[in-house]
């Protein structure tokens, strides 16, 4: 498994993200108000910063996602009966994409609001 071709390994990070989008709703939410927020941006036409921020927050949403998710699978996996520290870590990483959701929020209000009143 190690030592694999860059090609390859591409396609494992894209059945990943695949895996993801099957399976998790979360994942697609977040995927479809990612869209949006940039089909807003598209029409609007903010500054480059702006841009390069919200493409940032989109992705760190998505990548805590992606996390989640891993993580999850794999507790579940190691330990499929209930347990009060499985309980906290999904809380953990709920709360993880919880707080990268709202500043991603944040950013696309700021940046909005400032190409509107600009
Ligand atoms: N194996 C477990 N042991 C103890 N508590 C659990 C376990 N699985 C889930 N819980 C508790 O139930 C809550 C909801 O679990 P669930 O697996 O639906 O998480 P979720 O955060 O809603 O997941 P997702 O990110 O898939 O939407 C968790 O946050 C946790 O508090």
């Amino acid at each position: 498994m190690k030592n694999q071709s860059f090609t390859k390994k591409l396609r494992n990070a894209f059945a990943g993200i695949g895996f993801a989008w099957t399976e998790e709703r979360n994942f697609r939410v977040h995927l479809a108000l990612g869209l949006v927020t940039l089909l807003a941006f598209a029409v609007l036409q903010p500054t480059a910063l702006w841009w390069a921020l919200i493409v940032l927050c989109i992705a760190l949403v998505l990548a805590a996602e992606l996390l989640n998710s891993a993580v999850e699978a794999l507790a579940d996996h190691l330990h499929p009966e209930l347990h009060p520290v499985v309980g906290k870590v999904k809380d953990m990483l709920a709360g993880m994409v919880l707080v990268i959701s709202f500043a991603a929020a944040v950013v696309a209000m700021l940046a909005l609001y400032a190409t509107v009143a600009a």
